[in-house]
């Protein structure tokens, strides 16, 4: 059994007179045990109503999801104690300094953590005796994750941890969750900083306009976009002469180059630099990063508003992540069932 399992999960808002918005538009993933799972997605993308519906928060409007194999929501009483979550907005009575704050959550979390113990762990140690107002966004922030973490969560939501924090507590948030992690305790974050879910994530899902997008290990959704290489164009060089099988944009004096066979292409260009006596100055070649693949993606997605979202049936992609059928749909590379190219990204 995976800790959590959502199966076409569709959240509708009333919107206007007697009519709805469909915020999350029947997505499928799993996660496993002690996994670290990341839900990406521009703002309004539907990644809040998800999670807001897996904690329990919220009635899912059509579709199932299980955390530890309950219902989040008729059985909130048995899943809650189970589950830390961390909030976008803490809210916590101002007056109160830290630690009678977290003293306060232990009073009603069964089997707590010892508050100072909470908090250590989260580098409040030493700001005990500080009252909540006087505390800055990112200690805000600390004191939310100290609070999910009092309960020794087996599953933790954590949505947006780290906006606010300086770039010392967004490490050390991120050494924390990897430890809970490897302590087998199972993360579901949202983020907006794709470097940290690119190190962080044992798998994402990218959701655009309510749907899974793209998913995958981050390595598997960043090899499905092309790579670069870019250099500095030889003087006397027109860019027609230059051994590139793939179109180079050149820009000034540098040229551009978008490759899905980053090994050949590079192969290709550093064979006739040699053999022509020419060096490339400025010479980088990468695969494309987390963020590239985003933007890409939610371009791609701007591009494919007004399709008709007809489309094959939801899709096994042996990653735990299934298409929910629209064109373009979900994904992970490699999964090898042929149904799916280049990790089914929308193109
Ligand atoms: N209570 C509500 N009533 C009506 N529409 C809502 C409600 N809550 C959210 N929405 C809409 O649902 C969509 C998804 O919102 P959601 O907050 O889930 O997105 P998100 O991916 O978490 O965005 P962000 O990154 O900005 O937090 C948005 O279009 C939002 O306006």
């Amino acid at each position: 059994m995976d800790a959590i399992e959502v199966e076409g999960l569709k959240r509708r808002y009333a919107a206007g007179k007697s009519g709805t918005f469909e915020a999350v538009r029947d997505i499928s993933f799993s996660v496993r045990e002690g996994e670290i799972f990341a839900l990406l997605g521009t703002n309004g993308a539907g990644k809040t109503s998800t999670v807001e519906v897996l904690e329990g928060l919220a009635r899912a409007s059509a579709g199932s999801v299980r955390v530890l194999g309950l219902d989040p929501y008729t059985q909130r009483a048995y899943v809650r104690p189970r589950t830390g979550v961390m909030l976008q907005e803490g809210g916590f009575p101002s007056e109160l300094t830290v630690a009678e704050t977290a003293r306060m959550w232990a009073g009603v979390t069964s089997e707590a953590r010892p508050a100072h113990e909470a908090l250590t762990l989260v580098g409040l140690g030493a700001r005990t005796d500080v009252r909540v107002k006087q505390l800055s966004g990112g200690e805000r922030r600390r004191l939310d994750l100290a609070l999910a973490l009092i309960g020794r969560p087996e599953v933790l939501f954590l949505d947006e941890p780290t906006t606010g924090m300086d770039p010392e507590g967004r490490r050390d948030t991120a050494d924390l969750v990897r430890r809970l992690s490897a302590e087998g305790t199972t993360v579901l974050l949202t983020t907006h900083y794709l470097e940290e879910a690119e190190q962080l994530a044992d798998r994402l899902a990218i959701m655009q306009a309510g749907r899974i997008v793209a998913a995958g290990t981050p390595q598997q959704v960043v090899a499905a976009r092309p790579s670069r290489i870019s250099f500095r164009l030889p003087a006397g060089i027109s860019p027609e002469r230059l051994p590139l099988t793939v179109p180079a944009a050149v820009e000034g004096r540098t040229v551009s180059v978008k490759t899905d066979a980053l090994q050949y292409a590079l192969t290709e260009l550093l064979l006739w630099a040699r053999d022509t006596g020419i060096e490339l100055e400025g010479l980088q070649a990468r695969s494309a990063s987390l963020e590239e693949a985003f933007l890409e993606i939610a371009q791609a997605g701007g591009r494919r508003d007004g399709t008709d979202g007809s489309g094959g049936g939801p899709r096994d992609s042996g990653d735990g992540t299934r298409g929910s059928g629209e064109p373009g749909g979900s994904q992970g590379a490699g999964h090898g069932d042929g149904t799916t190219t280049k990790a089914g990204m929308p193109v």
